[in-house]
């Protein structure tokens, strides 16, 4: 038997990676299972370039748990290790690296921690009081047996075991008995291991042994694309997230210049922004879950898509604010939004009608992309879509910009040059002016998602000749402002006593009068909030910075009379005035309902008004039929 001592430098780390983070300590299990993948994968290598010629056998790797004698054991047949290379790799190679990574994350933030590599054998102190490993080289050396209690001595000897491969033994300490629970070690294995390459049987002494592996050794984006049909990669999805719907498309990342990638993403059916972020992308290294905090490594708006990334040149053992600083990060980041991009508008160009169908769904990502990256910007400015809004609540053809554009410029340009793309908000609420809005030839677009005015405020700057306006902003005649003059058929003096009328109606200060003459099959009476002041409130409303001020802010509101419409002919030669102001106040009123500006007592008081009207009531006559 040898006796030694591992080589300390300067304090002694046990104690450190015992204490060391509390919350993640089943992260041992995941470092030991790699190690036991790696001296497989090794094993194979050596068979396939002939240099280990002798019989394989069984690969597998096994997590055995026993409750009684309170161990957990992690067993491969691997190559092994000799009496030689125990004393190398464990006291003096992983020992050191044990050292360094302690040293390096000592006082640091445990949550930058999580899910990074690094401590590696030693981890195994975290839940051990004692661990015992039993190795057999596939090279012919006696099988050794080391031992160590977590202080800085070691006993090492000679064994019996016969089979190649290694056996940790891990005897598991009194603060971590959880760790003896079946369920939880299966939770482990199914969080850490699901698609390792080596096939991991968990067996747990107190009840039958599974027959099946708790892992998929072949998951989908390790399989070359052309070996793939669509339902293989819903079938992956439905492993990854067996609650969720199944996704639109994917994206197949293959990648191994300048660095090594690969991976599938999945647009998911998003129709509610709070289902947003419910399930993730996962990173996996060499086929080992990481995390699926994967921040750094994805553009932000792509957060939002499903499915796997697997990457060996993702730096996992350095912090967080290291990683965003990282050149192969960065890199594989615009990898990421490139590949996405290009497959956006593959389908675009190639399934129009597809892409159409799907939008409702892509639109959030799409618009995210446009207003978070540049890159994506220009790419996504080609295939970004706007459905038309037809009157009667129907919904006409996609447009892009350019074809928007192509087809509304003659009519929809304003006084500077700029198109003016008109939009609502709320298709039924906005009814009449998209009528309206039609009937003078203009095209109206759906743009009512949650991300639409930040979109908008975003892309007016970018798309330097566009001006969006919503279709509600002013009056149909006045949404594009071409600086034209319409004359009204009322005299100056009709149109002085409407504007009595109307101001003795509503003596309300937010409401601004006035007189135009637009044409006679438009509304009569049309009520609008200004583009800009609307914008602001409802800023202010969504709790954007430095805007409550305008949150504040009595609403303004333009009342347009249009002088044009043959009702106020009628209005004023009505003789009996109670009944001739009632007419238009019913006239504002209605104005007012059609933006859902009409509530409580005005409301209550225009369905009276509204009755009177239709009984032919009114003061005057009431006084002359006593
Ligand atoms: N089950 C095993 N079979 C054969 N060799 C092993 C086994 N476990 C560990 N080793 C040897 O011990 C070395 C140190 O292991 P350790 O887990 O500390 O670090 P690592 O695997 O090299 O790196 P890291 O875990 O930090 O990625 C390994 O490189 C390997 O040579």
């Amino acid at each position: 038997m040898q006796k030694g001592a591992i080589r300390v430098q300067t304090e002694n780390i046990f104690p450190i990676i015992k204490k060391f983070l509390y919350s993640d300590h089943e992260i041992f299990l995941r470092e030991l299972i790699s190690n036991a993948v790696d001296a497989t994968r090794k094993l194979k290598t050596l068979a396939g370039v002939g240099e280990f010629k002798g019989d394989l056998g069984d690969l597998r790797i096994e997590v055995r748990l026993d409750t009684e004698a309170g161990t957990l054991t992690i067993s491969d047949r691997g190559i092994g290790m000799s009496a030689d290379e125990v004393d190398k790799y464990i006291n003096q190679v992983a020992f050191s690296g044990a050292e360094a990574f302690v040293k390096q994350y000592k006082g640091q933030d445990e949550a930058n921690m999580i899910g990074h590599f690094g401590l590696g054998f030693y981890s195994a102190f975290m839940v051990s009081s004692r661990v015992e490993l039993f190795s057999k080289s596939w090279q012919d050396a006696p099988a050794v047996r080391w031992e160590c209690d977590g202080s800085p001595e070691f006993v090492m000897e000679e064994t019996a075991k016969t089979e190649r491969g290694t056996d940790i033994v891990l005897h598991i300490n009194e603060e971590s008995r959880e760790f003896l629970e079946s369920a939880r070690i299966r939770g482990v294995l199914g969080k850490f291991c699901r698609f390792l390459p080596v096939p991991i049987y968990f067996v747990d002494k107190e009840s039958k042994p599974d027959d099946k592996p708790v892992n998929n050794t072949q998951p989908a984006w390790i399989k070359k694309p052309s070996e793939l049909t669509p339902q293989d990669y819903q079938d992956f999805y439905r492993e990854l997230y067996p609650f969720g719907e199944p996704p639109l498309f994917w994206i197949h990342l293959n990648v191994d210049y300048p660095f090594n990638l690969t991976g599938i993403l999945y647009f998911p059916k998003i129709k509610h922004s709070y289902e947003i972020q419910k399930d993730r992308i996962q990173l996996y290294s060499n086929q080992v879950f990481v995390t699926d905090e994967v921040k750094d490594i994805v553009p932000e708006f792509l957060m939002l898509l499903h499915g796997v990334i697997d990457s060996p040149d993702i730096p996992l053992n350095v912090s967080r604010s290291y990683l965003q600083g990282d050149p192969n990060v960065k890199k594989i980041n615009n990898h990421i939004t490139k590949k996405v991009a290009d497959k956006l508008e593959e389908i675009f160009k190639n399934d129009r009608k597809a892409f159409e169908e799907k939008w409702e769904h892509i639109a959030l990502f799409v618009k995210y992309g446009m207003i978070t990256d540049d890159k994506f910007f220009e790419k996504a400015s080609k295939f970004h879509l706007m459905q038309e809004a037809l009157p009667g609540g129907k919904t006409g053809p996609f447009h892009t910009l350019e074809t928007y554009r192509q087809e509304a410029e003659a009519l929809q340009k304003n006084k500077d040059g700029k198109l003016v793309v008109l939009y609502t908000t709320d298709p039924v609420q906005q009814d009449s002016y998209i009528s309206d809005a039609a009937a003078k030839g203009y095209k109206v677009v759906k743009l009512d998602t949650l991300i639409d005015p930040s979109f908008i405020s975003q892309m007016e700057p970018k798309w330097e000749d566009v001006q969006f306006t919503r279709v509600d902003a002013d009056i149909t005649d006045n949404l594009i402002d071409k600086q034209e003059k319409s004359e009204s058929v009322l005299s100056q003096g009709q149109e002085n006593t409407l504007k009595e009328i109307f101001g003795l109606q509503l003596p309300d200060p937010h409401i601004k009068v006035e007189l135009k003459g637009l044409s006679a099959d438009a509304q009569p009476v049309v009520v609008t909030r200004g583009e800009m002041m609307r914008r602001m409130k409802d800023m202010a409303a969504a709790g954007g910075p430095g805007m409550s001020w305008y949150g504040e802010m009595p609403d303004e509101i333009t009342m347009t009379v249009n002088a044009n419409h043959p009702i106020f002919r009628q209005v004023l030669q009505e003789n009996d005035k109670d009944k001739q102001g009632k007419l238009v106040h019913n006239l504002a009123d209605l104005a007012l309902l059609s933006q859902g500006l009409l509530k409580g007592t005005a409301l209550t008081d225009f369905v009276k008004r509204s009755v009177e009207l239709l009984e032919g009531k009114s003061k005057s006559r009431i006084i002359l039929e006593p």
